[in-house]
């Protein structure tokens, strides 16, 4: 299986808050990019299309100003429309192989797994650049998220040509488990967004990975 490393996708991976006020979501996101992410990704779940739009052209602005990656949530119309840097698709969103083929080779796209190892062999086989298993621990913005394993992402990291996202209920204390576990990316809403210094927490998360195991070698 071919790898695809060219994102360079390891490190902390910001997803934003259901926020409706685009000032405030603009203040957010500005500071938590000072915590240094490897990526982020626009997720709004209650607003309409017309306003995620406006909101997600905000957001990649700062992105593009913090040379950092943005991966618009569940719509490839609309990171194409924006000229995001990828999608991440879950089970309700649409096909993974046709979202490659509209996105081309350079972008990111991501493919939710849940606990489920065969979506995970099925996305990376899709094209899928990492596969994202969830919710690790008791989800704040989730509470009924099915829970994964934590050995899924080890078996991930060993098996599958990808990088390996967890997601759900990730804080800085737990982060150098997953990490230790073979996560390569940290999906974190709460415990950033909530936190009074998002811009600090952000920047914690870098401990995580400097402790981690140095990456093993991955099937090329
Ligand atoms: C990195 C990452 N992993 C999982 C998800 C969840 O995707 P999905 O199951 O489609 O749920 P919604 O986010 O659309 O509510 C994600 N967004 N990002
Ligand atoms: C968007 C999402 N997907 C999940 C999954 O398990 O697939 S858990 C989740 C929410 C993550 O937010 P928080 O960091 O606040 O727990
Ligand atoms: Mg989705």
């Amino acid at each position: 299986m071919t790898r695809r490393t060219e994102h360079g996708l390891r490190g902390l991976y910001l997803v934003t808050p259901d926020e409706a006020d685009d000032t405030r979501l603009v203040a957010q996101v500005e500071a938590a990019l000072r915590g240094g992410p490897a990526l982020l990704q626009y997720r709004n779940k209650l607003l309409p299309a017309e306003r995620r739009h406006t909101q997600a052209a905000a957001v990649l602005a700062l992105c593009r100003a913090a040379g950092v990656p943005l991966v618009v949530n569940d719509s490839v119309d609309l990171a194409l429309a924006i000229g995001a840097d990828g999608v991440h698709l879950g089970r309700d969103d649409g096909d993974p192989a046709a979202a490659r083929a509209r996105l081309g080779t350079g972008r990111i796209l991501g493919v939710s797994c849940y606990d489920e190892w065969a979506r995970a062999e099925a996305g990376a086989r899709a094209g899928a650049d990492y596969v994202a298993f969830g919710a690790m621990f008791a989800s704040p913005t989730k509470p009924a998220a099915v829970r994964a394993p934590l050995e899924l992402l080890g078996r991930a990291r060993r098996e599958l040509g990808v990088a390996v996202a967890a997601i759900g209920g990730i804080t800085v204390d737990n982060a150098p488990q997953l990490v230790a576990a073979g996560a390569d990316l940290l999906a974190v809403i709460s415990d950033v967004f909530a936190a009074a210094d998002p811009a600090a927490r952000a920047t914690a998360y870098g401990q995580a990975f400097r402790a981690g195991p140095v990456p093993a070698a991955r099937p090329q």
